[in-house]
């Protein structure tokens, strides 16, 4: 189960041996963060940042090993935006000649960037963004400046103190003529004093949600004051400049400027699994230590995991986990194909590409935040300590849900792929993802067949319903805009009904994808049984949660809807005596669980304990401020107007 979780055996012995080596190296111990001052705990990240690079270095870590020693170190950081968007954008946007003379100062850490294109006034729309770049065909230079306050860069990390480099997205003009938002590398601090250039405003925009968590990265404010940098600059490969100030748009899709975030968005996808496996853990290894209630004649109370109330509450997450796994790594090869269909100007599976990463960056996000703050829930009062671990966790994860895109807005991008496809049904048969709705007329006229509860254990009778409910609103909604003589104005008025349809598409594809996964990649039959549970446990609670749909599209009944409830109970029943191992196969060491509740020894009660007099508040009975301010109140009998 561990390698089926890590995805291969290989997968699973880099993470395993990275995992150890930072729970194991006292540099990266995490415990005492809450209790730092910001800029103490900046300071730490800056040590722990150095010392990583160091590490490897020295080990001489491969890629793929030193991906998983940031991930493992678990602290929001500068170099997350040097090498997941910078290195990035660069290696997308540039042209080989600035390719060879950017990347290998990047590489080696002799320029450190970031990723600045959210402004004070503008994150999703980018192509509101309002800081200039002038071409000056006189000294061959682009002139970057911020015209207002709402165009002061804002949110990049590491922008604020430690990044020397930034691509910056700016309005290109030329000859006061508006060509597009492009990107541009920016030199901000020197190399030699870090001091930022002139002409530059930079500093920090302030203390974020959660304390110990995202404090660790410096998200800064950036105001340019007529900057020069020069024509070679500017990012080539999709758009050009030339010295003589003309022009030129390749023949490639002006949305590749957008390639950096797509490839953030698939990673996101794999850290919601990651990100989520963390609280499901906690949560699971907690519910069965906890005992309350239930006790007979003296006897043992009853572990709180068995309540039927609990397991309805864990046991979708837990198999929310292992799909968003499975569907993380099908999205990373949708994503490896179309990188390699551009290099050779294949632009064909670009849209879907963009409509899946968008599409399942919101839908895991969002379930994944909510997935989180329910396992702090399900803990119950001692959830709420920070030495549960799941506080942190929330605080640090749910800006996924508006980094890298806000989800209603990527939503709204599914709908946008969604409601063309469905406008060319006439002329273009729908591939991909989206096939489905190319069988619209079996999907639209036939309905469920499932009689009996045991029906509901069938991945065809399970696919066939979330393609059913997802054709049967998009189509709806298809219906629905026909009818306004304005496309863009009935789609704004549609927009709360676009953005469901959405979600259910993207949820067919995560139970698509899990469904193949059983039975194409999972050898053997134990595993291969488990899974299958939790792969009816996700498809049957999304049925479940989301029955509304399958109803007033027609496609269920409510017996129908009433029996695949009665299965998730009969399945959560078969979940149960695997719990424990289905999380420990997701091999998460005590450091990077950081939770004296998920403790992989179950020692709760006595850790909880010991990890309260750890607080500097028990460093003395009488605490500072007792005498000045509660003796006296204790002293000086006084009492209410009227008492
Ligand atoms: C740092 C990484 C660490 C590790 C990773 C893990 C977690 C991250 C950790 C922490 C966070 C750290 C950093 C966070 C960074 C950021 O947040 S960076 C900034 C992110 N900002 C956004 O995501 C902005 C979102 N907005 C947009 O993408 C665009 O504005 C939007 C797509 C919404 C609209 O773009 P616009 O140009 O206005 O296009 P239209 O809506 O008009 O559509 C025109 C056509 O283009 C297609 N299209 C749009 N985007 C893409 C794309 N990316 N790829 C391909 N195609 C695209 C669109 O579908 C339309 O096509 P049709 O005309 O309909 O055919
Ligand atoms: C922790 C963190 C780190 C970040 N790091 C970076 C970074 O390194 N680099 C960088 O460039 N940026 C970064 N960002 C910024 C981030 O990319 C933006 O905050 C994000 O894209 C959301 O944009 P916004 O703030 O403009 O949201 P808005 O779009 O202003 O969202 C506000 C509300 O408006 C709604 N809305 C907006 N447009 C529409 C529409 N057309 N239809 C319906 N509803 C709409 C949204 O759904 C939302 O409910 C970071 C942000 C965070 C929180």
């Amino acid at each position: 189960m561990k390698v089926a979780w890590a995805g291969s055996r290989e997968a699973f012995q880099v993470s395993d041996r990275m995992a150890k080596l930072v729970a194991n190296d006292p540099v990266f111990e995490k415990f005492s963060k809450p209790m730092l001052g910001r800029k103490e705990l900046f300071k730490n990240t800056l040590r722990k940042a150095a010392y990583a690079w160091k590490l490897i270095n020295d080990l001489r870590l491969t890629e793929e090993e030193a991906k998983w020693l940031r991930h493992y170190i678990d602290e929001p950081n500068y170099t997350d935006l040097h090498w997941e968007m910078f290195v990035p954008a660069i290696e997308g946007q540039g042209t080989k000649e600035q390719k060879k003379k950017w990347l290998p100062l990047a590489q080696t850490m002799q320029i450190i960037g970031t990723y600045a294109q959210t402004e004070l006034g503008h994150g999703s729309n980018v192509q509101g963004l309002e800081t200039t770049a002038t071409f000056d065909r006189q000294t061959d230079e682009f002139v970057m400046h911020s015209p207002t306050l709402t165009s002061s860069k804002w949110w990049p990390g590491g922008m604020a103190k430690v990044a020397t480099h930034a691509i910056v997205y700016a309005r290109l003009i030329i000859d006061g003529l508006f060509h597009g938002v492009h990107g541009f590398i920016v030199q901000l601090r020197s190399l030699e004093d870090h001091s930022p250039l002139p002409g530059l405003t930079l500093g920090d925009i302030g203390m974020k949600f959660g304390h110990g968590t995202y404090n660790t990265m410096d998200n800064g404010v950036l105001r340019f004051d007529h900057v020069r940098i020069p024509r070679n600059q500017m990012l080539m490969r999709v758009s050009q400049v030339t010295k003589e100030g003309k022009y030129a748009q390749s023949d490639v899709p002006r949305q590749l400027l957008y390639g950096t975030m797509v490839s953030v968005r698939q990673t996101i996808v794999a850290d919601a699994s990651k990100a989520l496996s963390r609280a499901v853990c906690i949560a699971t290894r907690y519910s069965v230590v906890r005992r309350q209630f239930g006790s007979r004649n003296g006897g043992p109370e009853t572990q709180v995991i068995d309540y039927k109330t609990q397991q309805s509450r864990l046991f979708p997450l837990l198999a929310s986990a292992y799909a968003f796994r499975f569907v993380g790594e099908w999205l990373k090869s949708l994503y490896i194909d179309v990188k390699q269909r551009l290099e050779a100007n294949d632009f064909s599976t670009l849209p879907e590409t963009h409509a899946c990463t968008a599409g399942l960056k919101a839908l895991t996000t969002a379930a994944t935040a909510d997935g989180i703050e329910e396992c702090r829930k399900l803990c119950g009062g001692h959830g709420y300590l920070i030495s549960s671990g799941l506080p942190e966790l929330f605080a640090f994860y749910v800006p996924a849900c508006s980094y890298e895109g806000e989800n209603v807005v990527m939503m709204l991008q599914v709908a946008r792929f969604l409601v063309k496809t469905v406008s060319n049904l006439g002329y273009k048969q729908p591939v991909g993802t989206a096939a489905y709705l190319g069988r619209v007329t079996p999907l639209l006229q036939n309905n469920c067949a499932v009689q009996t509860a045991e029906d509901w254990l069938n991945p065809d009778a399970i696919l066939e319903a979330f393609e059913a409910r997802a054709a049967r609103m998009v189509i709806g909604c298809g219906e629905r805009l026909a009818m306004f003589e304005n496309p863009e104005e009935g789609f704004a008025e549609l927009s709360i009904d676009l953005v469901e349809a959405s979600l259910a598409h993207c949820q067919l594809i995560t139970v698509s994808v899990f469904i193949q996964k059983l039975n194409h990649e999972i050898p053997g039959n134990g595993v291969k049984r488990s899974l299958e549970v939790l792969c009816y446990v996700y498809a049957l609670f999304l049925l479940h949660k989301h029955q509304g749909d399958f109803l007033a599209t027609g496609y269920l009944t409510p017996k129908q809807a009433s029996l695949a409830n009665e299965q998730l109970r009969t399945l959560y029943s078969k979940v149960r005596p695997n719990a424990i191992a289905f999380v420990d196969s997701f091999n998460h060491m005590d450091h990077y669980l950081c939770s004296v509740l998920g403790r992989y020894d179950g020692n709760v009660y006595p850790k909880l304990y010991e990890a309260a007099w750890k607080d500097p508040l028990n460093d003395s009975d009488i605490v500072d401020g007792i005498q000045q301010y509660v003796q006296p109140i204790l002293k000086q009998k006084l009492h209410y107007a009227k008492l």
